[in-house]
């Protein structure tokens, strides 16, 4: 049996866009995922987050759910355009949603762990100058987390700024997949750059309200990069691919500068960092309290003369997950120790891990999810291999607590340890989730 610390937070994540619906309800305006969502062809089927889950009427019966778990903690993020419906105009019955849920939490004793900005960008800052690309954006965002942090401040313990800068950024303007759909790699390095210019300014902000009993920090998706073979041009491959997946935003955040060898390799494709200004590297690099990893595969790489970044994806000889991902506990390990060694001592938590897998409700009524059961046990041992050599991880939140919408993907990918019946909003607990209930009732993994 492995035990886990005493005060180990046990939890599950979920995010705004994903799960609410009632898009158009109490004040909302469109964000940049519902105009992504309803073009043509960018999404699975033409799904969008209309009504996603229904969470924004269902949260009682989905915080009865959580407390049926048996959770420590819930993170969940809140959707900017309920909170600033147009530029500089604060919507309190926005507001009022999330003071809702949070009361819903405190009352089953749940931590809430609020994550301000997960890729829902509100629509009047995208028209603005293209949202991210626009250095205004920080200031937006900044009058936004301000807001949060006066309504909310003392009863969120955990705030985390951003969710993935990467996928906000790379994925969204640069790769083209996730919203705004942009496919311009200097507009990906100037999102990057305002993103995590806005997370600085925000810890600043943060620190000046001096909010009693609050952490704040940022997660990061990271994903380990191996060499396909023991080729030194295979490792440069590999080293490239760190830098375009981790270092990018690692660095940034915990050494206070870009990496020499992607800033080299990138002038060759964007040309002049005119973008960054005096000062913006100290603002981004300004202290925080945790941060969040989001893990979920590991990637391994040859290199690849026509490519961008020099390397190309091999797959990897593990089983994969319904998302093609391969299952990698043990690279998880050699993340947290990287981590560990190369960047800071400060507390993590695992924001998010999971796995989409085909799910069926069988004829008992039942979802018999044992290989999400598999995944999340073989991360847990990795998670606490760690901790054993006396590894600085916090927590765990399973992404996620229930089936939702899965962004490009629609609803075709389930990753939930609850099922979600989309004709019927009906909740089916899976036997993942009877088997994390007694895992946080034991505090252990068999
Ligand atoms: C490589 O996966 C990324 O790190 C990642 C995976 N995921 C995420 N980031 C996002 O934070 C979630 O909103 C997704 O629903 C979830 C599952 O796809």
């Amino acid at each position: 049996m492995i035990k886990f610390p005493k005060d180990f937070l046990w939890g599950t994540a979920t995010s705004s866009y994903q799960i609410e619906g009632a898009v158009n309800e109490d004040g909302r305006t469109p964000s940049i995922w519902d105009t992504f969502s309803k073009t043509e062809g960018k999404t699975y089927n033409g799904h969008t987050g209309d009504v996603a889950c229904d969470h924004y009427h269902r949260y009682k019966e989905d915080v009865e759910i959580l407390k049926e778990i048996g959770v420590k903690a819930y993170r969940f993020s809140i959707a900017w355009p309920r909170i600033f419906p147009e530029e500089g105009k604060y919507n309190p019955k926005g507001m009022d949603f999330y003071k809702r849920l949070i009361d819903e939490l405190l009352k089953k004793d749940i931590m809430p762990t609020a994550t301000i900005y997960h890729w829902d960008l509100p629509q009047w800052a995208y028209d603005k100058g293209g949202g991210w690309l626009n250095r205004e954006s920080i200031k937006w965002y900044v009058e936004y987390a301000t807001k949060l942090f006066e309504e909310l401040g003392d009863v969120i313990p955990l705030w985390i700024t951003h969710n993935e800068p990467w996928c906000a950024s790379i994925l969204s303007y640069g790769i083209g997949e996730h919203a705004p759909g942009h496919k311009n790699y200097r507009e990906a390095l100037i999102a990057a750059h305002h993103i995590l210019l806005s997370h600085g300014e925000a810890v600043k902000a943060f620190r000046e309200m001096n909010i009693k009993g609050s952490k704040i920090g940022i997660t990061l998706n990271l994903t380990p990069a191996y060499p396909a073979s023991e080729k030194e041009e295979d490792k440069l491959a590999a080293q490239y691919a760190d830098g375009f997946s981790n270092r990018w935003f690692l660095d940034p955040i915990f050494k206070g500068n870009y990496p020499e060898d992607m800033m080299e390799l990138y002038s060759k494709i964007i040309g002049e960092f005119d973008f960054i200004k005096e000062g913006d590297l100290e603002t981004i690099s300004v202290p925080i309290d945790f941060l969040g990893v989001n893990y979920y595969t590991r990637s391994i790489v040859k290199y690849d003369e026509d490519s961008m970044l020099k390397a190309e994806n091999v797959p990897g000889p593990g089983k994969r997950t319904e998302m093609g991902w391969e299952i990698s506990p043990e690279s998880l390990y050699d993340l947290l120790k990287r981590l560990d060694r190369e960047y800071t001592k400060l507390p993590m938590y695992i924001t998010e891990n999971g796995a989409a897998f085909k799910d069926e409700v069988t004829e008992d009524g039942r979802v018999h999810d044992d290989e999400r059961i598999e995944y999340i046990k073989e991360h847990l041992k990795a998670a606490a291999k760690f901790i054993g050599e006396g590894g600085n991880l916090k927590g765990y939140f399973v992404w996620s607590l229930m089936d939702n919408f899965e962004w490009a993907h629609g609803y075709s990918k389930r990753f939930g340890i609850v099922y979600v019946d989309y004709e019927t909003q009906k909740r089916i607990l899976k036997d993942s989730a009877l088997w994390y209930k007694e895992v946080i009732q034991k505090n252990s993994i068999e």
